[in-house]
């Protein structure tokens, strides 16, 4: 055979048994590569089979003609419902009839088309909401960037049909189904043993699952049974009527183009932030923010770093990495200086044409952004870029994914710095190929074997239901505000310059005020980094008063922390070292997690992270007024030690949370419990917190923006007295609603609020759009802010049935709004309300009370008093007796768990 010239392992001149063998290991790729590196740009890997490395070979093989060569029998695996797509298609003719038919929806274009990029820009935004709601803890970026893949690419294709599935659990469930696919091993036995498959394919369904997507597939069938879509879609010009498709034709394709859009583009940007996320690169994630910063607001095509970032993370980690097959044509070609026979299997893999040349890409294993900007070699870089493959059957949907990933980084990095979970390993990303693409090993692996034995975790009946396998994260990423302060934060043990330690405090700040005799200096920022340090307020400035001799306020309401005299900041901040080094530091592992205990005219110091218990020296003064001003204890505090408590009497008693006996098989493949971050019996706790913090966030932000419109009483009058006269008149009408029962009937001013809510949210297309701050200055507007009845129309038009989701983005306005029993009264009322209103469509909201009951007391938006009373007896004031009962009663495990708390509590005390 002309083919023994070509160099390769002297076993492929016989079979493809161990081409195979890596096939059905997920391994090809790397395998590939190793060949070539061994081998040189030109391999034969089968007896009929040969893959080149090299711009040439490309040229020829994909670019020929236009095209290249036809593709292999290998893209009949990719028909859908039976039919072929423009993808599937073998031959050249009729790939370029249904590309003329398509390739305009593609086209540049028409992708940065106002109506095309904003659905684009509004997911990004979607997904930069889910990383405010993770900053600080972690978010499954896996799961969170294929649904942001997927809610593009069908607003490109169904638009205003497409998915939304970073907001809804249940087009989640679609885009879950698409890339949790898990055939490989059938595809590749049916490809290579059709006659054997269909014999015994259901024997080998028990081993190897086929490919099932019913959700995709309804989903797809019956939009495109609609015929409304936007111009600029590909579902609106394949229904065009001089092109002949039928239906199923029409779905066919658009279920193609689906999947082409949802894994590529999600695992690109995944292998990408995990990248960008590692302490090697952090100079590259630095080196984008700044750009990004410097450039508010730019065009994500004219940024030259965030370009250069994402070509070489395509360079580094193609989502399509493997060969693409195609067959010499009839009498041979020669290719690389070696003849191939009509027939012969030939391909490229990009992961080997863009990394085995050291002389256009110098150390090509590594991520090196820069390589993109140099001038010199761009024609040569661009003839080995191969992620989206050549010529006329090369990606279509390039530009699409192009625009998704550089508007999603562009929203990320302009307000995050992102980290790797520490649970996370380089296993977990090892890339793992699939039929054509390739995606992180750990997807696979932590989801199969959540699979085989789904559980309830322990803290969840808190929660009011079991957690679905399908919640458990895949990637892990740690996500950190990235604002202005956070370039001024420092190690919380300045002796440790790692750049990477956990434990970080805002730098103090101070503001000298004052002159002669009564100059004083305000600590600006006291509060936050005693919140860092896990200490009140009261003893920092109180240590600062006793080393420097000075007097200090100790419980300032406005939260401006003051001592007499001028003191710079750099010395306040050495000060600040001593008091951490005493009241702080683990005394043996000299961790900064520790918990203050002070107990007959005792303090020790509990570390968190090796449980010694110290005790501080009571020589000190500052030792003096802790032991005679122990704070009290906040809701708060007791909340998390209740549900710390309460998640070990639910079987987790192990204190580092590697999990039980029950749980042995939830072990992931490195060992570790991948229940962990609910598992453990300081979940809840950390979930609380991390709540909190949302909580904390969310109040900066309402402050900032909404100091930006003037709210000062004259400036409320005045805009009132703007109102129509009507208004007016209802304003004074209802200046006093404190005897009044319900919300009265008809047009009143809560009505006016509640119709202004539902017009804003049908203008902009969904009540979550509608912003907190206008919310409540529209109440202010009114007069109606603070009065009770106020919170009964808000319960009801900013919330539906995916309240759970909804309740911490809210908290911080309705917390400016809840002052009273009463209006946590009409809280729970509203909701009460809203659950009966709701229950016939879904019948499980009734179960959701325990958890928003839940996330209402961790907010502080009611009193354990008022839902406990709440809690005993039926009322007929907001809905009818039978709906009032079965919220109580589906609450029950709410107020028992608070009942038992306080008992708990009292106990110990
Ligand atoms: C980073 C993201 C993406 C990468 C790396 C990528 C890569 C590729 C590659 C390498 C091919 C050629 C496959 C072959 O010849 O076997 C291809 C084809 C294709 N891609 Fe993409 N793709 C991406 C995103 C998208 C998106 C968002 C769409 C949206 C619809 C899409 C739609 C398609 C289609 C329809 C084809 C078949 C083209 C044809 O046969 O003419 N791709 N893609």
């Amino acid at each position: 055979s002309p083919l023994n010239a070509l160099p390769g392992p002297w076993y492929a001149r016989f079979t493809s048994l161990v081409l195979k063998w890596h096939e059905f290991r997920t391994h090809r790729t790397p395998y590939i590569h190793a060949l070539h590196l061994r081998y040189g740009p030109a391999v034969r890997i089968a007896p009929d089979e040969v893959v080149f490395a090299s711009a040439g070979a490309v040229k020829e093989i994909y670019c020929s003609g236009g095209s290249g060569f036809d593709k292999t029998g290998f893209y009949d695996l990719f028909k859908v419902y039976g039919r072929r797509t423009m993808f599937t298609t073998l031959n050249k003719g009729d790939h370029a009839r249904r590309k003329r038919i398509l390739a305009d929806r593609y086209a540049n274009t028409n992708v940065v088309r106002p109506q095309s990029l904003d659905g684009i820009a509004e997911r990004a935004a979607n997904f930069v909401t889910r990383c405010c709601q993770s900053a600080g803890g972690s978010l499954d970026i896996y799961v969170s960037l294929h649904s942001y893949a997927f809610d593009c690419v069908t607003h490109h294709l169904f638009h205003p049909r497409g998915a939304d599935s970073l907001l809804s659990s249940k087009d989640e469930e679609i885009m879950r189904e698409v890339t949790f696919d898990d055939s490989l091993q059938n595809r590749l036995f049916q490809y290579y043993w059709p006659t054997a498959h269909k014999i015994f394919g259901k024997m080998l369904y028990l081993f190897a699952k086929p490919r099932e997507t019913p959700l995709a597939d309804d989903f797809v069938l019956d939009t495109c049974a609609q015929t409304d879509t936007a111009s600029f879609t590909l579902l609106n010009r394949l229904q065009g009527p001089s092109f002949n498709l039928d239906d199923l034709d029409v779905a066919a394709e658009c279920l193609d183009h689906m999947a082409a859009g949802i894994d590529t583009t999600g695992d690109a940007l995944c292998f990408l932030m995990w990248e960008l996320s590692q302490p090697r690169s952090m100079t590259y994630q630095r080196r984008l923010q700044d750009e990004l910063r410097a450039n508010p607001g730019a065009n994500f095509d004219q940024l030259p770093f965030l370009d250069a970032v994402v070509m070489e993370g395509l360079r580094c980690f193609p989502a399509i990495p493997m060969s693409l097959p195609r067959y010499v044509p009839a009498g041979g070609r020669t290719i690389d200086g070696f003849f191939l026979p009509g027939g012969t299997a030939v391909s490229c893999q990009a992961y080997s044409v863009q990394r085995t040349d050291a002389g256009v890409f110098p150390e090509p294993d590594a991520f090196r952004p820069e390589r993109w900007l140099a001038p010199k070699g761009d024609a040569e870089r661009k003839r080995l870029f191969f992620a989206f493959a050549s010529g006329g059957r090369g990606c279509v949907g390039k530009h699409l994914a192009l625009t998704e990933m550089k508007l999603l980084l562009q929203a990320v990095y302009s307000r995050f710095t992102t980290l790797p979970d520490a649970t996370m390993t380089p296993a977990d990303m090892e890339m793992s190929d699939q039929l054509i693409s390739s995606r992180p090993a750990g997807q696979n692996n932590l989801v199969r074997s959540c699979q085989q034995t789904p559980r309830a975790y322990p803290c969840t009946e808190l929660y009011g239901g079991k957690i679905n396998v399908s919640q458990i994260p895949a990637c892990l990423f740690s996500l950190q505000p990235n604002t202005a302060t956070m370039a001024s934060l420092v190690n919380v043990r300045r002796d440790v310059s790692d750049p990477f330690y956990r434990y970080k405090m805002e730098r103090l700040q101070t503001k000298i005020e004052g002159k002669g005799n009564g100059i004083k200096t305000v600590v600006v920022n006291l509060s936050s980094v005693a919140q860092s340090l896990a200490r009140p307020g009261s003893y920092l400035i109180k240590y600062f008063g006793f080393e420097l001799g000075a007097q200090t306020n100790l419980d300032p309401a406005d939260d401006r922390w003051i001592i007499n005299g001028a003191h710079e900041a750099n010395k306040l901040q050495e000060l600040l070292d001593g008091f951490i080094s005493k009241f702080v530091l683990c005394k043996k592992c000299k961790n900064p997690e520790t918990d203050v205990h002070i107990k007959d005219g005792h303090i020790t110091l509990d570390c968190k992270a090796c449980g010694q218990r110290t005790d501080v020296d009571l020589r000190l003064k500052l030792s003096g007024f802790m032991l005679k001003n122990v704070p009290k204890k906040t809701k708060k505090d007791k909340a998390e030690r209740r549900a710390a408590r309460k998640a070990k009497q639910n079987g987790k008693g192990d204190e580092n949370g590697s999990g039980g006996d029950d749980n042995s098989d939830q072990a992931s493949p490195n060992g570790e419990d991948v229940g962990g971050i609910e598992s453990d019996d300081d979940a809840l706790t950390r979930k609380i917190k991390s709540e909190a913090q949302v909580l904390e966030n969310k109040k900066v932000e309402v402050k900032d923006d909404e100091w930006a419109v003037d709210m000062s009483e004259e400036a409320v009058k005045a805009r009132q007295q703007q109102l129509p006269g009507e208004f007016k008149q209802k304003l004074v009408l209802n200046g006093d609603d404190e005897d009044e029962e319900g919300e009265g009937g008809g047009n009143t001013v809560y009505d006016q609020l509640g119709t202004w809510i539902q017009e804003q949210a049908e203008q902009k297309g969904g009540v979550a759009a509608v912003d907190d701050i206008e919310i409540y200055v529209k109440a202010k507007e009114l007069g109606i802010e603070a009065k009770h009845r106020t919170v009964l129309v808000l319960v009801q038009t900013i919330f539906d049935e995916n309240i759970c989701a909804q309740i911490s983005k809210r908290a911080a306005m309705l917390k400016r709004i809840v002052s009273s029993e009463r209006h946590e009264k009409a809280l729970l009322g509203g909701t009460e309300r809203l659950i009966g209103h709701l229950a016939g469509e879904h019948p499980d909201m009734y179960e959701k009370i325990v958890k928003i009951l839940q996330l209402y007391y961790h907010h502080d938006l009611v009193s354990e008093e008022v839902v406990t009373k709440w809690g005993k007896k039926a009322s007929k004031k907001y809905v009818d007796l039978a709906t009032s009962k079965k919220v109580r009663k589906a609450a029950e495990p709410f107020i028992e768990w608070l009942e038992n708390a306080e008992e708990d509590d009292s106990e110990e005390e």
